[in-house]
This record gives structure tokens, sequence and C-alpha cells, in this order.
């Protein structure tokens, strides 16, 4: 079995204060992933022919901020270099401190970053390789994507989300599992949390965008996303990572009827 999950980057850093981790956050995000024992092999997540988890994390703090600086979104490009090795840098201080924190629970994370392998045409589509990650995975590795700057035909660069990232991942590598873990323990309708959500006309009242600085969409991006994916998908918090990672299906679960 195959699980991408996403670690919102409003889960792993404090979003109100630029560039600040929340270490105690990612640390226990960590100690779930490592007690989940989710490499490939016989013992892994859920089933027992598991060929393990891919994490993807979001910007937060880190991309967000320094993308709406340059006023770069995911349709927005720019030229200006310097810009778009901010924004990425940013990113790779975060994904270091990711890769790091699964690493001190001895969690086996290998760095992947975008910028090196994905571009868009001049359409917006997007193409991401996916072949090192499935190499990883068979090699008992778990590889952390995250948000990202990519190469966009005429734009310059565009921020490629971690949202699309786990969508385009799940595809490609016929994921069984998809999670989105957020500060929000679901997709909220008046403060209670949706079991089910299976058309996006039905909830598009209750969806918002990001209550912080997020270039990317926020829930209705989400949800809008997940549902074009044939993988069901469950948007829950911190608190349910383990319960998720142990084959669960906490917070709203997405899912087009087909
Ligand atoms: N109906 C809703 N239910 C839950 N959250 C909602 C809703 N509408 C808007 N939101 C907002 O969406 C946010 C989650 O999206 P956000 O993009 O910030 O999460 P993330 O993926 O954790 O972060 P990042 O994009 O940095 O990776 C919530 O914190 C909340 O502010
Ligand atoms: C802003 C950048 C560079 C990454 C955005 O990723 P997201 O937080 O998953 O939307």
């Amino acid at each position: 079995m195959t699980t991408v999950l996403k670690l919102g980057g409003s889960v792993v850093t404090d979003k109100s204060e630029p560039e600040t981790v929340d270490r105690e956050a990612l640390d226990d995000a960590a100690a779930a992933i490592a007690a989940a024992d989710t490499t490939g092999g016989s013992d892994a997540v859920g089933t027992a022919d598991s060929d393990g988890l891919v994490v993807v994390h979001g910007g937060g703090s880190f991309g967000h901020h320094h993308a709406a600086a340059h006023g770069v979104t995911d349709t927005e490009g720019t030229h200006d270099v310097e810009g778009v090795l901010a924004i990425h840098d940013a990113m790779r201080e975060l994904n270091d401190a990711v890769v790091g924190a699964l690493q001190d629970r001895d969690v086996p994370a290998l760095p992947v970053h975008p910028l090196s392998t994905a571009h868009r045409d001049s359409a917006g589509e997007t193409t991401l390789p996916s072949e090192q990650v499935e190499t990883m995975l068979a090699e008992e590795f778990v590889p952390v994507l995250h948000g990202d700057v990519i190469a966009q035909s005429n734009e310059g660069a565009t921020v490629l989300s971690g949202d699309e990232i786990v969508t385009l991942l799940a595809r490609q590598l016929a994921a069984d599992r998809v999670g989105l873990c957020s500060t929000v323990p679901g997709v909220l309708d008046a403060d209670e949390v949706i079991d089910r959500i299976e058309r996006f006309e039905a909830v598009a009242d209750a969806l918002g965008a990001s209550d912080a600085t997020d270039v990317t969409g926020g829930m209705a991006a989400k949800v809008r996303e997940l549902l074009d994916l044939d993988t069901p998908a469950s948007i829950f918090g911190p608190a349910d990572l383990a319960a998720f990672l142990a084959g669960e299906q906490p917070g709203t679960l997405v899912q087009r009827r087909r």
C-alpha cells in the first residue's frame, strides 16, 4: 500500500511569524510517522504489502511569505531570479527541518526538491517526474517533497503547491491512501467537521481561503483538487495523524461520487 501524506505548512510552522518552524508540532508529527513504521516492506502501514510513505509539506510561514513579497502565485510568475531563489531557499530550509525531524526519529527520510525536476507548460499543466520517488520507496526510503517554485513556459517561475504535488503523485504512484494533515480537524461547516464530501457545490459556501498568508488558495483549493482524484483522501488535524497512519479515516473524507 502506498500512502501520500501532506503535512500542512500551517502545522509544521507558525504561520503568523515569518520563517518560524513549529518545532513541537513538527516533532509530534515526526513521532507519529516513526511510530507507524511507514517504510516499504512487510510490516509497513496499512497492509502487509505496503510500498511505503511519501511525505509532502506545504509552505507555511516560509514559502508563502516570500511568494507574496515577490508577487508570485501558482498562476502569476516572475523572471526575477533573486525572487525565485528567495522562495526556493526558504522552502529548502523548511524541508531541511522536516527531513531532520524525521531522521531524528529514525525515519529514513530523503529530500526531493521540485524546482530541480518539475515544470509547467504555458497552459499551466504541471509535469512532476516520479521515478526517483518510486525508486526511493522501493529502497525503503521516505521521500519528502515540498511546495516550491518551478519553471513555467512564458511565466518565468510559478508556485507549485504541496496540494498539487499530492494529487500528481497520488495519480502517478497509484496511491492507495491520501492524507492532508492541517491545523483544522477536518473541513468545517459552522464549526462542525463534515464527514464526507462528494461534490464541491455541496460545500462551496463553507469553504474559504486560508486565514494566514497563503498564495495557493486554502481549503477550497484543497477540496477541489482532492475531488479530482480516484484515491479517497482524508483531511484531518494533527491529533488524528496517528489514527490516519494506522489505517483509519479521521476528519473529512473527500471522494467524488462515481
Ligand atoms: N470550511 C473550512 N474548514 C476548515 N478550514 C477552512 C475552511 N475554510 C477555510 N479554511 C481555512 O483553511 C486553512 C487550511 O488551509 P491552509 O492552506 O492554510 O492549510 P495547510 O495546507 O495546512 O497550509 P499550507 O498551505 O501552508 O501548506 C484553515 O486553517 C482555515 O483557515
Ligand atoms: C509558497 C510555496 C513556495 C509553497 C506552497 O505550498 P502549499 O503551502 O502547499 O500551498
